[in-house]
Parts: structure tokens; sequence; C-alpha cells
């Protein structure tokens, strides 16, 4: 049986200006121990999907499930078997960090659950804060009570949205042990996330939302096999010549260009010669999840602006 089901799921918002569709006919499955990534751009839909699946909003149309459990027809049974970290930072400023644990265990009927509150407390670093209050904490310890606070009834449906946003590197490398070790014992996982690099490392597949649509849906392996061009990148302080400047992804002083073939690369460093740029640290890497992504959406804006024609 499938872990999550959406079956052309649809949502619609009514705004001053008309209606806005922010997911259209989107349709996927995650398997019961799969670790699965949701990636997209701000407003792709990722967050309105998940408050969909969580019961948190209603889909204009279309169907979700979470184990076969219709999220809307079966709300407590989906729920009960769903963790959900959202993005927010959402707390109850008036309790420890161990009542907020026992109050959401209690939520899911469960009375008896401090040996794995104190797991949990362990796993992500929080042991020795169980007793300080919730407004005590710093922004990321916050987010480390959210993770355990989606955890405590065991779900077998981990839903986490972008979980590691402003969180720092000590804190990423729990969470993903943690969170990879869950998965391990079977839990399947649904990651948001705008780092694609912890996508690729952690995600076996993937589906990338663009304005509400689903546009690639596949293996990371598969997606990654399919981008063939590698990458030739190096570091300048100089303004790159146009023709270039259009093809390269440039972050501060690092620029990067497709190169599908050893004369291509010889002609890229040819034009930045002719231009008198200067290059150092010049490398030639395999394409990776960044590179994949950024193609999968220029090739969904072009069919979009071909079918708007
Ligand atoms: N209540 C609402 N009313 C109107 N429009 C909304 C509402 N909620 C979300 N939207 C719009 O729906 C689109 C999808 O938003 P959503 O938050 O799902 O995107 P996202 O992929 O999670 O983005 P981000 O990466 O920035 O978190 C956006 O254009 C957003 O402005």
């Amino acid at each position: 049986m499938a872990a999550v089901t959406f079956q052309s799921v649809s949502k619609t918002f009514s705004t001053p200006h008309g209606p806005f569709h922010a997911l259209s006919g989107v349709s996927f499955e995650i398997q019961e121990g799969e670790f699965f990534g949701l990636l997209g751009p701000n407003g792709a839909g990722k967050t309105t999907l998940i408050s969909i699946l969580a019961g948190l909003a209603r889909a204009s149309s279309g169907k979700v499930s979470v184990m076969g459990h219709d999220v809307h027809g079966d709300y407590a049974a989906a729920r009960q078997l769903l963790g959900v970290v959202p993005q927010e930072l959402v707390y109850d400023p008036f309790f420890s960090v161990r009542e907020t644990l026992r109050l959401q265990s209690g939520y899911f009927g469960l009375r008896r659950n401090d040996a794995w509150i104190d797991e949990l407390l362990e796993h992500l670093g929080l042991a020795d804060k169980a007793d300080a209050n919730m407004r005590q904490l710093s922004g990321g310890m916050k987010r480390r009570v959210l993770v355990a606070q989606a955890l405590v009834h065991k779900p077998p449906v981990i839903v986490l949205d972008e979980p590691t946003a402003g969180v720092d590197v000590e804190l990423r490398q729990t969470l993903w042990q943690f969170v990879a070790q869950l998965n391990r014992q079977g839990h399947a996982v649904l990651l948001t996330t705008h780092y694609l690099e912890e996508a690729e490392a952690l995600c076996t597949r993937l589906a990338m939302l663009k304005h509400g649509h689903v546009v690639a849906l596949a293996n990371t392996s598969e997606l990654l096999s399919q981008a063939s061009t590698s990458v030739l990148r190096f570091k300048t302080d100089d303004a790159l010549p146009p023709a270039l400047a259009q093809l390269a992804r440039v972050t501060g002083r690092v620029a990067q260009l497709p190169a599908g073939s050893a004369q291509e690369i010889e002609q890229h460093l040819g034009v930045l010669r002719g231009a008198g740029v200067r290059v150092e640290d010049v490398e030639i890497r395999k394409p990776d999840l960044e590179d994949v992504f950024i193609h999968v959406m220029e090739s969904a804006q072009d069919e979009a602006a071909q079918e708007g024609a």
C-alpha cells in the first residue's frame, strides 16, 4: 500500500484579482519506507500540498490519502499516521520542552510516553533543555522541539517542510542522521527543501513542482543521469562576455557553464581568453541536482510559453 497518495489534487484560492490556481492536477504516490523529496521554487505550491495532506487546508478537487485513509473523510486515522514538522515556528510559550511533548503525546492518546520522549530529546540534542521554557529557546532549538513534537507518536509517515531553513550545520547533521535512521527503520519521509544538496544526498525519489504543476517525477539517480552535460566551473573577477553570461550560473566569483564535450569546454575557454577574462581554479564537474533543477524549471517555462503562444 502507498504511504501517501495524491490523486489529481487541485487548489484554487479566491483572491481580490480573481481565482488563483495554486495546485493543478497534482498526482503522485510515496511508497512505504521511501525518502521522497518535493522540490520547487518559492510559490510552487509545496506548502499548500503539505497543508492539504496534514488536513490544515482542503483541496478544491482530487483525493489525498495516508496509508489508504482519506485525509478529509477519515481525518483522525490519517492524522494519526502522519508526523508533520511545519515550516513556521509555532509553539506555546507557557510550557517547558518536556511539557510540550507530553501534551502532544496526549493529543494522540499516549499517556506513558516518557521513555520515547527521552529518546527524542537525546537524539535531537535537547536533553539539557527538557525543563527549559519554550520561549527561552533559540530559534534552532525551537525547531528541534517541533521535530520532536512531530515524532511523539512514532508516525509511519514523516513530513518535513523546510526543516533546515535557518538552521546551523550541527543541527542539520543531527537531524539528518536521526531522520535517516527512522527511514531505515521503515518510516516514509516527505521532505521539502531549498537545499538541493540535501535532497540529492537523502531522497531516493523526487517530484518537482512549478506553478502548481508536477514538472518532473523520477528517481534521483535517473534525474541526475538525464543531465548528461558536464559543468565547467571557474572563478573570475571579470564580467563574462554576453554569449557566455546567458548560459552561466554565477554565484559571487564562481561561474559555472554547461559543457557537453571536450570541444565545447575548449570553445568556452577560447571565448573567455578572447574577451580577456582571467580565470582561476578551473575544474570540470559532473552535473548535480541544482543543474537538473534549473534545467527542468527552464524547460517547464519554455513549454508553458509555447502552450500560451
Ligand atoms: N490563502 C491563500 N490565498 C491566496 N493565495 C495563496 C494562499 N496561500 C498560498 N497562496 C499562494 O499559493 C502559491 C503557492 O504557495 P505555497 O506556500 O504553497 O508555495 P511554496 O512552494 O511552499 O513556496 P515556498 O518555497 O516559498 O515556501 C503562492 O503563489 C501563494 O502566494
